[in-house]
């Protein structure tokens, strides 16, 4: 494993790609295709530590699942929500979407599973969800007591009702919740409390399930009301390229004035985070969609307000792209970003004053204000996006230096190998 890696500047980047599949949706197709009666083929899936994690943890309830490497399939072979097991531990390293998804998938099984992860994970808030399956009747709690991993479920099926969740810290308990409701004894009442992040997911995962057979009356994103004893049926499912991921790739057009296409995506694809374009064409980039591709072209880039809470994702490709722009960028809505792997306010900040940048943080966001670049060695604080965001930089500024590298093994074990690639620097 390489300890780190320096980015070999390169001029503008021309070329496509298509980026491996979604980490979000392949974590949801897997949780439901895993509850589902019968088998399910999902096809153009992610293979990174985070679906590894999911696919270990479901096989520890009985799940089948085959993994054909070379055709990125993964062939399912659903428990029809029927699984019990004394001790069950399933180890989740730092994935946000498998600790959340199973620890509602646990609640319908019988018998007891604990949940846990690495150090990070240990300190990433769940509360909120622990809270609303207790309100369904879940027997869960804790392990220390601090509304943190490692989670302990004594699970006896759940009863269902009607319970609240809080949305303002992740969007992902209410997905976990809505997932794994259709298996709940009774109907299932969920109503947001206040502010909900990341709301594009969630309407993600109504869209999944619904791709699998589930109903439910659904309430402009605050109350949803789904009817207890389904199934969801299984089926082939296609598995668009990962959004979030694609964002270096449009970024990396963006500061090399260059024109890059990403294959696989269109303006309505299920992930908000082809959202970012968007935020290129604000500062200045023209972006081409067609139903099955997206070109982001590189022009002369302005600075931009923008609240980002609907795709906080690539808060941090924004930031790296801010450095190449005349005026500074003002990034607010993002003050969940402090609960992801890392604190990506905090932490983003000092890493961007490293290439030069003068920064302000806010409580929920930050200001960049472009300096003169300069050489420096990245932290990544074991963060996936920090080094995949931060590589663009290196592009056009000789002398960046990302550290542990190999954490982007988290959702793109191959991304320097790809971006070398379209840079024509491999
Ligand atoms: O539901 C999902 O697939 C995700 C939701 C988002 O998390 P939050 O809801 O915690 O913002 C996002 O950051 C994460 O990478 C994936
Ligand atoms: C926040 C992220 O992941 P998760 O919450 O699923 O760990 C991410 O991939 O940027």
């Amino acid at each position: 494993m390489v300890s780190e890696i320096e980015i070999t500047p390169c001029g503008p980047i021309t070329g496509s790609i298509r980026p491996p599949g979604s980490k979000s949706l392949t974590n949801r197709a897997l949780i439901i295709a895993a509850l589902a009666e019968g088998t399910s083929t999902l096809t153009g899936a992610l293979e990174s530590e985070d679906t590894e994690v999911m696919i270990d943890s479901l096989r520890r309830i009985g799940v089948k699942i085959d993994h054909n490497a070379a055709q990125h399939t993964l062939t399912v072979q659903g428990n029809g929500g029927r699984f019990a097991g004394e001790n069950i531990e399933m180890f989740i390293a730092n994935s946000g979407t498998s600790m959340r998804f199973l620890t509602a998938l646990a609640t319908l099984g019988k018998g007891k599973f604990r949940l846990d992860g690495i150090a990070r994970m240990r300190e990433r808030p769940i509360g909120d969800l622990i809270e609303a399956l207790k309100q369904l009747g879940a027997a869960i709690r804790t392990e220390q007591d601090n509304a943190c991993p490692p989670v302990l479920v004594n699970a006896e099926g759940l009863p269902g009702g009607k319970a609240k969740i809080a949305g303002n810290i992740s969007s992902q308990y209410l997905s976990g919740l809505l997932m794994a409701a259709p298996y709940a004894q009774g109907e299932v009442e969920l109503v947001v409390d206040g502010e909900l992040v990341s709301q594009p997911y969630v309407r993600m995962t109504t869209q999944i399930m619904r791709d699998f057979g589930a109903t439910m009356e659904e309430n402009d994103c605050h109350r949803f009301v789904i009817p207890g004893q389904q199934k969801y049926q299984a089926r082939p499912y296609a598995i668009e390229p990962d959004a979030s991921a694609a964002s270096y790739f449009w970024g990396a057009a963006a500061v090399s004035g260059g024109k890059v296409t990403v294959e696989g995506l269109s303006k309505d694809a299920l992930q908000g985070d082809v959202g970012f374009c968007e935020a290129l064409a604000q500062m200045g980039c023209e972006v081409d969609y067609t139903p099955n591709s997206v070109t982001v072209t590189g022009k002369s880039l302005s600075g931009i307000e923008i609240d980002m809470g609907e795709i906080s994702d690539t808060v941090q490709t924004l930031a790296a792209v801010a450095l190449f722009a005349t005026g500074p960028t003002k990034i607010t809505g993002v003050a969940h970003n402090r609960h992801k792997e890392t604190d990506r306010i905090g932490d983003l900040a000092c890493e961007l004053r490293k290439l030069g940048a003068t920064v302000e943080e806010l409580p929920d966001g930050m200001i960049i204000t472009p300096g003169t670049l300069q050489p420096a060695r990245i932290e990544t604080y074991n963060d996936h996006r920090m080094a995949m965001s931060l590589a663009l930089v290196g592009l056009k500024q000789p002398g960046v230096v990302i550290l542990n590298p190999s954490c982007t093994s988290k959702t793109y074990p191959h991304f320097f190998e790809d971006l070398a690639k379209i840079c024509g620097t491999a």
